[in-house]
């Protein structure tokens, strides 16, 4: 579905990402993972085409499907933004525009691309709230993101992003700025409309926990290139980069046992174990 090859984009003629290739298929959750300044973010505003005035794709592809998205005009990159690929990002007030209502942001958000009814909309975008198990859907579109707690405004910001239905969604830091119980439902909200609606995540993320979780196939970027990519598994177990083998050495262990926490990600052979429950349990999602 989407296929990065051998992008390079300078901001300033100063590279930020070096030769990076990688595939996102229909409905894969791809993580990437990599410290600060290593381009995560940049890879991602380039596939929206929102590098700024600054940044420029210097060389190499960006395949959406059959289209190829660093050649597409403003016009058609509008028509795609919001439509076949979304975004939401890591403050989930910055999706919301502060002096509307949640509600009427989503009319609009159906308004750019479909031709269709306040009422409709409206249907639309609270049967997406229940999915994110909000219990009152119409009271939420009736508030503005302020009113809403951190936990809610990044589901609710969520829900946004999904209402055109789109093919992939691209998530920056999707987790990074909620505590650690709300990191857990915002993580199983994005696993659930992957399960209810086929969508495709490519996540950028410092958290190499919410990979774990949630991730089928991993990318580790380090200064503005992908060191490491394959499956989560092979990557957790069989890390050959030093940058990846430090970040899985950080993850806290909180003095528990890995044989209380089964399910495991074991290569028995070597004898080295990975537990997923003790990343969902960092995540906050249960002991
Ligand atoms: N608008 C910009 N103008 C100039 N340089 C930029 C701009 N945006 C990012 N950079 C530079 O590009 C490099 C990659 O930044 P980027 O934000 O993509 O990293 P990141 O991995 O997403 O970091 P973080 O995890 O802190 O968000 C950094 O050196 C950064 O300073």
């Amino acid at each position: 579905m989407l296929n990065i090859d051998h992008l390079n984009i300078s901001y300033n003629h100063t590279p930020a990402v070096q030769d990076l290739s990688l595939a996102v298929g229909a409905g894969q959750i791809v993580g990437i993972a990599g410290e600060s300044g290593s381009g995560k973010s940049t890879m991602l505003r380039s596939i929206t085409g929102l590098l700024g005035k600054e940044g420029k794709i210097t060389s190499g592809d960006i395949w959406f499907e059959n289209r190829q998205l660093q050649l597409l005009g403003e016009k058609e990159m509008e028509k795609i933004r919001g439509k076949d690929i979304s975004m939401i990002f890591q403050q989930p007030e910055s999706s919301f525009d502060p002096v509307t209502t949640i509600g009427k942001q989503f009319c609009e958000a159906l308004g750019v691309h479909e031709k269709i009814s306040k009422k409709e909309a409206l249907g639309r975008g609270m049967e997406l709230l229940k999915k994110l198990h909000f219990p009152d859907p119409e009271r939420i579109m009736d508030s503005y993101a302020f009113e809403l707690s951190g936990g809610m405004c990044q589901r609710a910001a969520i829900a946004l992003g999904m209402v055109c239905n789109p093919k992939l969604l691209l998530a920056d830091e999707p987790t990074s700025a909620l505590d650690v119980t709300v990191q857990s439902q915002t993580a199983d909200a994005l696993m659930e409309l992957r399960e209810n609606f086929g969508t495709a995540i490519l996540m950028v993320t410092h958290n190499i926990g919410v990979i774990a979780y949630m991730a089928d196939y991993v990318g580790i970027m380090y200064n503005g290139k992908l060191v490491e990519w394959g499956k989560k598994e092979e990557i957790l177990l069989e890390a050959e980069h030093p940058y990846t083998k430090a970040l899985i050495r950080a993850v806290p262990r909180f003095g528990m046992s890995y044989e209380k926490q089964p399910p495991y990600i074991a290569d028995t052979e070597n004898e080295k174990r990975i537990s997923v429950s003790e990343t969902h349990w960092i995540l906050g999602g249960g002991k």
